[in-house]
């Protein structure tokens, strides 16, 4: 299916927030979210330039021999700083009975690529922190440094932090927007994740090893953060299942786009209101042909044949306890919240208020999630 993701314009909001068009663009992200777990964002202050100076520099890191990688492995605070090497982390579906129902329940033409098989995704990744530390917290183990690959010392946080800076001040505006759309205060989210441990993570895939058409990059999952941001891809592979439709959508990022997808956070904030968007990375046929481009363009024949996708986890603060009966409280005179649950009940469904434990901690729900994806090893 074509790509008919909703494109939400963070421009408009920082003109003037309380101007009408804002008030649109924050409706059309509150609603995007609800029907697509995705939209598309423009903002004029995230630069191209800034993403493709990001990709070269994470293509070099990865290129390196798997000796020097190795240094940068974190495995005592469950791979949370540093780097996490191919054919580590599990797609949750492996070990998720929800998730398998899931894929169930869609037409077998739009069903991810296999997953039977159980094996870690080829996907490489690096966690660089962005977060401030709390005060003071429960989950003290997120109080950690982060790596500085040795190769890169001059240059790393500075370029890091570069491209993670701008990403992250994009999708706290996405938090801002979907507050006003739904009916909250406008620093509803921004404020409960003021000290997330938000996570600039991109990925690597080594597409001379791996970039067969079919071959899985990252299996279907959702992701257990608040809001993910995504800047374009080199390499196209990206796809994402809207919960309605349950069409595959393969996702195109328009020049100068971004991608937000919701994550467990979120909908375990919302009561299901949001649900956290399913997606894949996979080889396609694009793929291939945007490799063939790269490696018979003399401009970049001689670069490392990589995928690397430049992806931001931004999360609420740890600290933060999730009350979706708060949520369902603060909503009761939100237009797009009481349109939604007048359209589930006109299905015949019942709003899902019980679905999601009441009072637990956002440090909890990722301790949880990231068992379900083999990066938490029980001490
Ligand atoms: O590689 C991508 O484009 C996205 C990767 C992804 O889904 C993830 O890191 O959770
Ligand atoms: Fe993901």
């Amino acid at each position: 299916m074509a790509c008919p993701l909703p494109i939400v314009d963070l421009d408009v909001l920082r003109a003037s927030v309380d101007s009408p068009e804002a008030r649109a663009e924050a409706v059309k992200t509150a609603e995007a979210l609800i029907e697509y777990g995705a939209l598309i964002l423009r903002d004029s202050t995230v630069s191209e330039d800034a993403n493709e100076r990001f990709l070269d520099l994470l293509e070099d890191y990865f290129a390196q021999d798997e000796a020097r990688l190795r240094e940068d492995l974190r495995p005592e605070v469950h791979y949370q700083i540093g780097v996490t090497l191919e054919n580590t982390e599990k797609p949750k579906c492996h070990s998720d009975d929800a998730c398998k129902a899931v894929i169930a329940a869609l037409d077998p033409a739009e069903r991810p690529l296999d997953l039977e098989g159980g094996h870690a995704d080829p996907k490489c990744r690096f966690f660089h922190r962005m977060g401030k530390t709390p005060p003071t917290t429960d989950f003290p183990s997120l109080r950690m440094e982060n790596v500085t690959p040795r190769a890169f010392a001059a240059t790393w946080r500075q370029s890091m932090d570069e491209w993670g800076s701008q990403i992250k001040q994009a999708v706290e505006g996405v938090s801002e927007m979907l507050a006003i759309g739904l009916g909250l205060e406008r620093g509803t989210f921004s404020t409960a994740g003021e000290y997330g441990s938000h996570l600039l993570a991109p990925t690597a895939t080594d597409l001379a090893k791996y970039g067969k058409e079919g071959e899985i990059f990252a299996g279907f999952h959702t992701d257990l953060n608040f809001l993910t941001i995504h800047g374009r891809s080199r390499f196209p592979g990206l796809h994402i299942w809207a919960r309605n439709t349950g069409k595959r959508i393969t996702v195109k990022l328009p020049p100068g786009c971004l991608l937000v997808q919701a994550g467990k956070q979120l909908e375990h904030y919302t009561g299901g209101l949001i649900q956290a968007g399913y997606h894949e990375v996979v080889c396609t046929r694009a793929t291939l042909d945007a490799l063939e481009r790269r490696r018979t363009d003399p401009a970049t024949a001689h670069r490392p044949q990589i995928r690397i996708s430049s992806t931001f986890f931004w999360h609420l603060s740890s600290d933060e306890t999730l009350s979706p009966r708060r949520f369902r409280d603060e909503t009761r005179v939100s237009e797009v919240v009481q349109r939604e649950r007048a359209k589930i009940e006109v299905a015949g469904g019942e709003w899902p208020d019980d679905r999601y434990a009441e009072g637990m901690k956002v440090g909890t729900l990722v301790q949880e999630e990231l068992k379900h994806i083999a990066l938490f090893a029980e001490s």
